[in-house]
C-alpha cells in the first residue's frame, strides 16, 4: 500500500469485511458492511472514519497525519482526562491529555448489516486511579461515542474531557450551524471573554469556543444537501473549532484542507462542567452525529 494514501482512498480498495491494516503508520481496525465504512484507530482508540453507505463521509482525517506517535488529526480524537490545558495538578503534562496517545484494543464487536458495536480499553493503566472506557455504535447511518471514567482509586480526581469530532463538509461557506442561539460562550480567541450566540453560527474565520449549552446542535451543509444532528449527555460545553487562517502553520491541516471540516465536540470542560469524580464514581460522556437529509 502506498504510504502516502489518503484514508478514503485505502478504505476504497478494501472488500466488505473486518481488515486490520496499518496506515501512514497507524494500526487500524476497517469495518466495511452494508451499512457503511467504519475506521477505528487503536493507537488513541480514535475513530477517523465513518461514512454510511452511499452518502458523504460523516468524519473528515487529514490526508497528511503528523508522524507517529503524535495523534491524528481528524475523526473523534479522545481528549482525556483534561480538555485543553492539563489541570494545575497535572501541569507540563500534554495538551487534551494522554488517551490519544496510547495503545487501546478492542475487548468485544459485533456487527450486522444494520449496526454494530464495538467496546475499547486500553492496553494498560494509562492515568492514576482512572479507568477509562470507549465505546462506538453504529445504528444505520448514526453513530453513537461514549466515554465512561471510573475512579478506582481513594481520593476525588478532578476530570474534564471531550470526544473532539472532526465532522466533514463541503466547505466552510456551505454551512451554517443551528442550535446554539442564545447561549453563552468563551472566546479563545478572545482571551475567553464571554459573549452570547446571536442566531446561526456561520464560519467565515478562525473559531474556538466553548459554549454552555446541552442543546442538540444541528450542521446544516447546503451543498452536500444534509444536516448532521449533534445530540450529548452529560456535558455541559460544546466545544465549535475551525483553525482558519491559522491552519497555515498546522501542518496537519493546511490551508488546503481547512475547508473540510468544522468540530463540533461534546464535552466537560472546567468552565461549565462539574469537575470532581469521587471514589467508586463512573462518569460518561456520550454524542450521537445522525444524518438527516435536506431535500
Ligand atoms: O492541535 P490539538 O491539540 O489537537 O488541538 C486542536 C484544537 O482543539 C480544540 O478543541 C481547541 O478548542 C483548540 O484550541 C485546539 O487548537
Amino acid at each position: 500500500m502506498d504510504n502516502a494514501t489518503s484514508l478514503a482512498d485505502l478504505i476504497s480498495q478494501l472488500d466488505q469485511g473486518v481488515h486490520l491494516i496499518e496506515w501512514q503508520g497507524f494500526p487500524l481496525r476497517i469495518v466495511r458492511q452494508a451499512w457503511g465504512d467504519l475506521a477505528i484507530s487503536l493507537y488513541g482508540a480514535q475513530v477517523l472514519w465513518f461514512q454510511p453507505a452511499g452518502q458523504y463521509p460523516v468524519l473528515w482525517t487529514t490526508t497528511k497525519p503528523a508522524p507517529f506517535p503524535k495523534a491524528v488529526r481528524g475523526g473523534v480524537p479522545l481528549c482525556w482526562p483534561w480538555f485543553a490545558e492539563p489541570l494545575e495538578e497535572n501541569a507540563g503534562e500534554p495538551f487534551h491529555g494522554v488517551a490519544r496517545t496510547v495503545e487501546w484494543e478492542v475487548n468485544s464487536e459485533s456487527y450486522n448489516a444494520h449496526g454494530g458495536e464495538w467496546l475499547l480499553k486500553p492496553v494498560g493503566p494509562i492515568w492514576t486511579n482512572l479507568d477509562p472506557a470507549f465505546s462506538i455504535k453504529v445504528a444505520g447511518s448514526a453513530v453513537t461515542f461514549k466515554l465512561t471514567t471510573h475512579n478506582v482509586g481513594e481520593a476525588d480526581v478532578r476530570v474534564t474531557q471531550a470526544l473532539h469530532s472532526y465532522l466533514a463538509i463541503s466547505s466552510r461557506a456551505s454551512i451554517s450551524v443551528s442550535g446554539l442561539d442564545g447561549a453563552e460562550y468563551a472566546d479563545k480567541n478572545h482571551d475567553f471573554s464571554v459573549f452570547t450566540q446571536s442566531g446561526d453560527i456561520t464560519v467565515n474565520e478562525a473559531v474556538d469556543r466553548i459554549y454552555h449549552s446541552t442543546a442538540d446542535v444541528y450542521l446544516k451543509d447546503v451543498e452536500w444537501q444534509r444536516v448532521l444532528k449533534i445530540s450529548k449527555k452529560n456535558s455541559q460545553s460544546t466545544v465549535v473549532w475551525n483553525a482558519g487562517a491559522g491552519a497555515e502553520d498546522v501542518p496537519d491541516i493546511g490551508l488546503d484542507q481547512v475547508d473540510g471540516y468544522l468540530c463540533i465536540e461534546a464535552a466537560k470542560t472546567r468552565q461549565y462542567d462539574d469537575m470532581v469524580l469521587a471514589p467508586q464514581g463512573k462518569v460518561s460522556l456520550e454524542t450521537t452525529i445522525s444524518v438527516q437529509s435536506l431535500s
